[in-house]
């Protein structure tokens, strides 16, 4: 009888594990063979079993492997798995699971850009994008008959083109090389991640090469948005496989990003990054022997057809039949999008959006089966997604070796002349480089994401669980610029975390978020300029100016909250906590509405994301879905992210004279202490430093929370009498899910009644309501977090871990003793000893030294 295909793969494995041992592959990068060839469930049951022989063979093998093995199948696994699950990563098909010496296997069999990576714009269902996903594939037969030297092949494909032209099979070894060289394929990755990547070139990298007889068939138009890579593409594999020329282009339409709102999609920092990427990325398609060609959006005074009149233009020049994209999902973008496509195909263009910007589409997220309560939360979004989990979003797909261009070049227009990098000129006609900061602290390129990524796994990803709050130390991924450009897909980084050696849960929930915010922006397209909380809008916020400058400017006289804004002024960039930080000190403590902030985030960040950075304003705001349930103090905070200063030191160098203990309160340094500190001539609070901008914190604190629960009781019909919490009025979409009816169904409902949804209410704002006079301090949820609390907690818990440890071995001890004696005792006939349990006892206390019993009060961040 044959072996059956699971036979099959074990014992092709065992064959692998004698490579491991004569030492032709290293113990991670057979483990990682397995995960790809077995799958995670079978990896896990099967894996002891089949490294048995080594048991006798190699017994240090053996446990290097079974090490390997268990520190995969940690503890933290149930929820990373569940997390995996939810963005549906595990269900990929067994052709992307097939193994490095299938790879030959593969050039014969179809190949696919993974379904789920299309989206019909015209369609809303998921289920329905699938049937038409593009389905490039090669004819084996042809692909076996060699033509000359080179294998000649028939695509076939979803257009109306069927080209018949031949297919040089490429050189990949020499192109993947070549590419490896440029840092595109990742040199340093570690061995396990080696298999992935010649799976991923199974998929896509083979898929090269143009016979110049092919070069008379019509162009295919890429249209590169936000995704400008080479890596992981699927627009870029889906143009591939159709098996013609490829015209790589770049539209720059600034009012169409911009959308009916204020939402500062393109600032300057971005614009800057922009800039920066395009020309890398023009670099990578040059090294693959192709171009891009840049566009200014042209034409029509009807500013939302202006990308659709600009590719009519270029379409009606090279005779191309069809325009392939990556999907964006701004609400406005979606919707030009949509009018591009049907006005395209109108025309007899194929238009094509893959989708690879988000883990999940977020127009495919679906609150059915789950509910609405806890929206905004990340926990419920991805119920959401558990409950109704797409189609499987498929392995990552490598780069392509090369990209056949067309005979002719369409005319564009110099990168310059898009104006994204300007530079304002003094009178004397110098320049001010504003973004020489920015310039040395980032590398745009997309090699540049691929090393920050395998710099992140190899080191800060070990401190993430515990430590990601830390400003003074680069424990995050900073990976988020490239994230907002595309030039990672989140499916790449997914895909990395998960492979990595330390695996941290909580980074990988953080994408998530990010895909949470896009699903909050398609419910919300207003979510940048209006409060969704209605009684919020009628807060009594700041208009103080002074106060606004001070704080974009990094000059409050709150060391933490200047270094952090003087940081992005800088570099365009600042950690989630110190975000946080910033935001608390915008709004609870100056009373100045969070659209300046999220407006001058837009402004300065590099990675500024209209989805991203509205959730995160309008729940800082106290106005968004979630409420943070907390709010930073701009000193204590330190004691989480910079408890010895050098965050402060380094950002405000006029500080870094101050000892440790007072460089957050340089106020309360002694005169002569501030006179000794720095080299020119001392701090002089008010000149080299400024002074604080507001002293009462508390105050102003008790003031903001009494704002709140006016504002609540005046607008008292979006609280809930019952549980005092907001409510919401639900956007159609929601209420359709909810009522399981069609949107316009939902929208005549809502209509002559709105449906008001409680939502997630900050402790403090409830109990402030019934007490709407009551000072912040009498307030018993009181939000301010005090850094050392949980910096506290965190050590308090440590030692309780480590005296718990030692407590039960030295009791263990004890009682190991107290037996022996006892046996030895009874041996010899003597009289017993008492035994401990008699002994008078007495309970312990948390005032005894070394007392185990925790005491205090703990607040949590969530
Ligand atoms: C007021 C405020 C505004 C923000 N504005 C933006 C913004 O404009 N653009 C932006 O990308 N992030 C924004 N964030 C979220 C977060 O601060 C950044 O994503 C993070 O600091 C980027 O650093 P990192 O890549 O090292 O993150 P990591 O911690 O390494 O996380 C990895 C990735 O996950 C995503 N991510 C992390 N945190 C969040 C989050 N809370 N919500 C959604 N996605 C998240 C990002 O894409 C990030 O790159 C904002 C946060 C706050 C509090």
């Amino acid at each position: 009888m044959a072996p059956s295909a699971a036979e099959d793969k074990t014992l092709e494995l065992r064959q692998m594990l004698r490579e491991v041992l004569v030492g032709r592959e290293d113990p991670e990068g057979f483990f990682a063979m397995c995960l790809s060839v077995l799958g995670h469930q079978e990896t896990r049951a099967q894996f002891q079993s089949i490294i048995k022989p080594l048991s006798t063979a190699n017994i240090r093998l053996h446990s290097v492997l079974t090490s390997i093995y268990h520190q995969y199948f940690s503890k933290t696994e149930d929820e990373e798995l569940q997390l995996a699950l939810t963005l549906s990563l595990l269900e990929m098909e067994d052709n992307q699971m097939l193994p490095t010496n299938q790879d030959s296997q593969l050039l014969q069999s179809e190949i696919s850009v993974s379904p789920s990576s299309f989206v019909q714009l015209k369609s809303t269902s998921q289920g329905q994008n699938t049937s038409s996903a593009p389905t490039g594939s090669w004819n084996k037969d042809q692909d076996t008959e060699p033509q000359k030297s080179s294998h000649s092949v028939n695509p076939t494909h979803g257009t109306d083109q069927e080209p018949s032209s031949s297919f040089s099979k490429p050189d990949t070894v020499n192109k993947r090389d070549q590419m490896t060289e440029e840092g595109l394929n990742k040199p340093d990755k570690p061995k396990r991640s080696k298999n992935r990547r010649q799976r991923r070139k199974g998929t896509g990298q083979q898929l090269v090469g143009l016979s110049s007889s092919l070069l008379a068939t019509p162009p295919v138009v890429l249209w590169f948005r936000r995704d400008l890579r080479l890596c992981d593409n699927p627009a870029l594999i889906g143009s591939l496989e159709l098996g013609a020329p490829v015209i790589p282009v770049f539209i720059w339409s600034p009012e169409e990003e911009e959308g009916p709102g204020v939402t500062v999609a393109m600032g300057g920092a971005c614009k800057y990054w922009l800039h920066q990427a395009l020309s890398c990325l023009c670099a990578s398609l040059k090294r693959i022997g192709s171009h891009l060609i840049f566009l200014k959006a042209s034409g029509e005074a009807n500013k939302v057809r202006s990308s659709l009149h600009t590719l009519e233009q270029l379409v009606k020049e090279t005779g191309a039949r069809t325009v392939l994209a990556n999907a964006v999902y701004e609400p406005w973008l979606k919707e030009r999008d949509a009018a591009v496509v049907s006005a395209l195909q109108e025309g007899g263009v194929e238009c094509k959006m893959f989708h690879s910007y988000c883990l999940r589409d977020p127009y495919s997220v679906s609150t059915e089966g789950v509910g609405l309560r806890g929206i905004g939360s990340v926990s419920h979004f991805m119920s959401c997604c558990r409950q109704n989990s797409g189609s499987p979003m498929g392995a990552p797909l490598d780069a392509p070796a090369t990209l056949p261009t067309p005979a002719r070049w369409p005319q564009g227009v110099p990168l310059e002349s898009l104006d994204l990098a300007r530079m304002p000129r003094r009178k004397d006609g110098t320049i001010v480089d504003w973004a020489a900061n920015i310039r040395q602290a980032w590398d745009f390129s997309e090699a540049g994401a691929h090393a920050r990524l395998d710099a992140f796994l190899h080191n800060g990803v070990y401190r993430y669980e515990k430590e990601s709050g830390r400003a003074d130390a680069p424990n995050t991924s900073s990976l988020s610029p490239y994230l907002h450009f595309g030039q990672l897909s989140p499916r790449w980084l997914l895909w990395d975390a998960k492979g990595a050696r330390c695996r941290s849960p909580k980074f990988q929930r953080k994408l998530a978020w990010r895909d949470l915010a896009y699903w909050q922006l398609t419910l919300f397209p207003d979510l940048p300029w209006e409060p969704l909380r209605p009684p919020y809008k009628a807060l009594r916020w700041s208009t103080d100016c002074s106060h606004l400058k001070a704080w974009q400017r990094g000059k409050t006289g709150y060391p933490l909250v200047d270094a952090a804004m003087r940081q992005l002024w800088q570099t365009g960039w600042m950690n989630n906590y110190m975000r946080h930080v910033v935001a608390s000190f915008l709004i609870a403590y100056l009373y100045l509405p969070w659209q300046e902030g999220y407006r001058w985030f837009q402004d300065t960040l590099v990675d500024a994301d209209v989805a991203i950075d509205a959730m995160m304003w309008q729940n800082g705001g106290m106005s968004g879905l979630d409420h943070w349930n907390f709010v930073m103090h701009p000193v204590d905070a330190a004691m989480t992210c910079d408890p010895y200063g050098s965050y402060v030191r380094k950002w405000c160098p006029e500080l870094a004279d101050l000892p440790d203990e007072l460089i957050h309160k340089p106020w309360k340094c002694p005169a002569s202490m501030l006179r000794r500190a720095g080299e020119a001539g001392g701090v002089a609070l008010g000149r080299t430093y400024p002074e604080r901008i507001i002293t009462d914190l508390e105050e102003r604190r008790s003031r903001s929370l009494q704002d709140v629960a006016s504002v609540r009781r005046e607008f008292g019909q979006y609280v809930d009498k019952r549980s005092g919490c907001d409510l919401l009025p639900l956007p159609p979409r929601l209420v359709s899910e909810a009522l399981g009816s069609s949107h316009e169904e939902a929208a005549v409902v809502g209509e002559g009644r709105r449906f008001l949804l409680p939502l997630i209410t900050r402790m403090e704002f409830k109990y402030q309501l019934e007490k709407p006079d009551a000072d912040a301090a009498s307030n018993p949820f009181n939000a301010v977090l005090k850094g050392y609390v949980s910096r506290k907690r965190d050590e308090t818990v440590a030692f309780l871990n480590e005296r718990d440890f030692k407590a039960s071995a030295m009791c263990e001890g004890v009682q190991r003793r107290e037996r022996l004696e006892r046996d030895h005792r009874r041996m010899e006939g003597l009289p017993s000893t008492p035994s401990p349990g008699a002994r008078a006892r007495r309970t312990p206390t948390a005032k005894d030294r070394f007392s185990v019993v925790p005491s205090g009060s703990i607040t949590s961040v969530n």
